[in-house]
């Protein structure tokens, strides 16, 4: 029985190093993410990380984790921004107002699915243009869905969440630990 990360966000990586595991193996996921016409920020996140989860290939006995993690403005998706001026757009709707990030987490064994999904409220500072431009100059909105990472440089735009920590930076640990060990993954014992 192997672990099978199925991610290439170094931030899942080490967010599962917190819970002292590491990966066998890293397998991201190459799925499409169009959000179809009308899906909603949370069925879509969920449905994104169970493609992931199908999308890795893995041995019948291996465990296949995977999570998605969306940024929701009311019934709008931001995801990763395609460039830095999409990325401008999102930090501006975002300005001074409260979102939701939902993390949807799915481990695979053979056909057996446990899924678990995560939304937190996150409120962002009124942000000036020199804030914006900065940011944006700093390249950390990179791979990142809203255009910003919490971990990184703008949480000093965040005064407030409600919810996850880890679940906003990409992978909720606490319900993590609960879908491995229902997998059987020998999280505590040896
Ligand atoms: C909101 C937010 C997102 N993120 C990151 C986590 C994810 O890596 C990324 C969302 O994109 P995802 O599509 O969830 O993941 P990914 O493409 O990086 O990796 P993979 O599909 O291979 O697992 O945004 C942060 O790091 N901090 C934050 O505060």
């Amino acid at each position: 029985m192997k672990l099978i990360l199925g991610s290439g966000s170094p931030r899942r990586r080490e967010l599962l190093a917190q819970l002292g595991v590491v990966a066998d193996d890293i397998r991201p996921p190459d799925i499409n993410e169009d959000p179809h016409k009308g899906e909603l920020p949370r069925p879509y996140c969920r449905r994104i990380a169970h493609e992931k989860a199908l999308a890795v290939e893995a041995a019948p006995d291996d465990i296949v984790l995977c999570a998605d993690t969306t940024v929701a403005l009311g019934r709008r998706i931001l995801g990763k921004p395609r460039d830095a001026s999409e990325a401008a757009e999102f930090l501006i709707a975002l300005s001074g107002r409260r979102h939701r990030v939902v993390t949807a987490v799915v481990v695979r064994k053979g056909d057996r699915l446990w899924e678990k999904d995560v939304e937190s409220i996150v409120k962002m500072k009124r942000l000036s243009n020199a804030e914006v431009n900065a940011y944006l100059a700093a390249g950390d909105w990179e791979g990142k869905a809203g255009g910003y990472a919490i971990q990184g440089p703008a949480g000093a735009f965040i005064p407030w969440i409600s919810g996850s920590f880890t679940g906003i930076v990409g992978l909720p640990v606490a319900e993590t630990a609960n879908l491995l060990q229902a997998a059987g993954y020998p999280l505590y014992s040896d």
